[in-house]
């Protein structure tokens, strides 16, 4: 894949912030699968099972392991307040709530955010712990910029206007000190074909069209964008699904789907932001 130049790289990311997040055409293709979210073996299965990865990824990066062991808590995330920005069904806002989180769940589709709802309303122990928001990321960050522990947009990202936007609200909204969590798709050519043509066309373990390569991003851009925002890559990790199995596995090998924890710096002195890049990074094959 084509390096860009510094320059161009530069370009690239300091233009503009867009208006909106939102790509029209994305969102319809969401609303219209909105009653499957919680058909744990239909359309979502993979987002289901990925909770496997990701929910302790979460919980693990904002308490410590010590604190996990020695005072075997029930409920780790008690006092912490997460943004989950494109929340979908709640597949993953409900488990974090079920943690202790207070969580609000941001989505562009009104239907998904009923279906989110209406599947929380049952669940006596959550229900008062979880928000929907029929809304943006950046409609939030007008009022609620570093009001959040952390901010987490998984398997988002390759799915909005401008990922570059994105970025920047969830850094806002984040406040010192606090952490931004991304799952999401590499943009690599085996990304492509396994994650488009063989997932969506050959397996048809996702509609075809779900995905639009022209939208995925490498960690790389990722972690610049991030940088960018006075916040700083911690971790790396490639995921794997197993379509024999329907699980997910950590690897080493981010040139599919990958997990990235960035953590904003307490003050606006970004001076060390890029002496902390990962290691890993250097190891993609983007
Ligand atoms: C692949 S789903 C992921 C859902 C959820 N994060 C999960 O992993 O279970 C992508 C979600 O992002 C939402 N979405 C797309 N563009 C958005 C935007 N600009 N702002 C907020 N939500 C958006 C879609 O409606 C959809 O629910």
């Amino acid at each position: 894949m084509e390096e860009m130049t510094p320059d161009e790289k530069a370009q690239k990311f300091q233009r503009p912030i867009a208006q909106t997040t939102i790509d029209e055409e994305e969102v319809s293709k969401f609303s219209a699968l909105s009653a499957l979210w919680w058909d744990e073996g239909g359309e979502f299965e993979a987002l289901h099972s990925l909770n496997e990865l990701r929910v302790p990824l979460i919980r693990d990066a904002l308490v410590s392991k010590k604190t996990l062991e020695e005072y075997n808590v029930a409920k780790p995330l008690d006092g912490f307040w997460i943004l989950d920005i494109g929340s979908g069904g709640g597949i993953l806002s409900e488990p974090l709530a079920r943690l202790g989180a207070s969580v609000i769940g941001a989505d562009a589709s009104e239907e998904n955010i009923k279906i989110a709802q209406a599947h929380l309303i049952h669940d006596h122990a959550i229900r008062d712990k979880v928000k929907y928001v029929n809304t943006t990321v950046e409609e939030i960050a007008q009022t609620q910029a570093g009001k959040f522990d952390a901010v987490v947009a998984s398997e988002v990202l390759e799915h909005v206007a401008d990922a570059n936007t994105l970025v920047s609200c969830a850094c806002q909204l984040v406040r010192p000190g606090g952490s931004v969590f991304f799952t999401t798709i590499n943009k690599t050519r085996i990304a492509h074909l396994l994650g488009v043509v063989v997932a969506e066309h050959v397996l048809r373990l996702l509609a075809p069209g779900t995905h639009d390569w022209e939208k995925f991003i490498s960690p790389k851009d990722l972690s610049y964008m991030l940088n960018k925002n006075n916040c700083a890559t911690r971790l790396l990790h490639g995921m794997f699904y197993n379509p024999l199995t329907k699980r997910w596995s950590w690897t080493k090998d981010t040139s599919i789907n990958y997990a990235l924890h960035a953590v904003k710096a307490e003050s606006n002195d970004s001076s060390n932001l890029w002496t902390d890049k990962p290691t890993q990074i250097k190891q993609e094959n983007d």
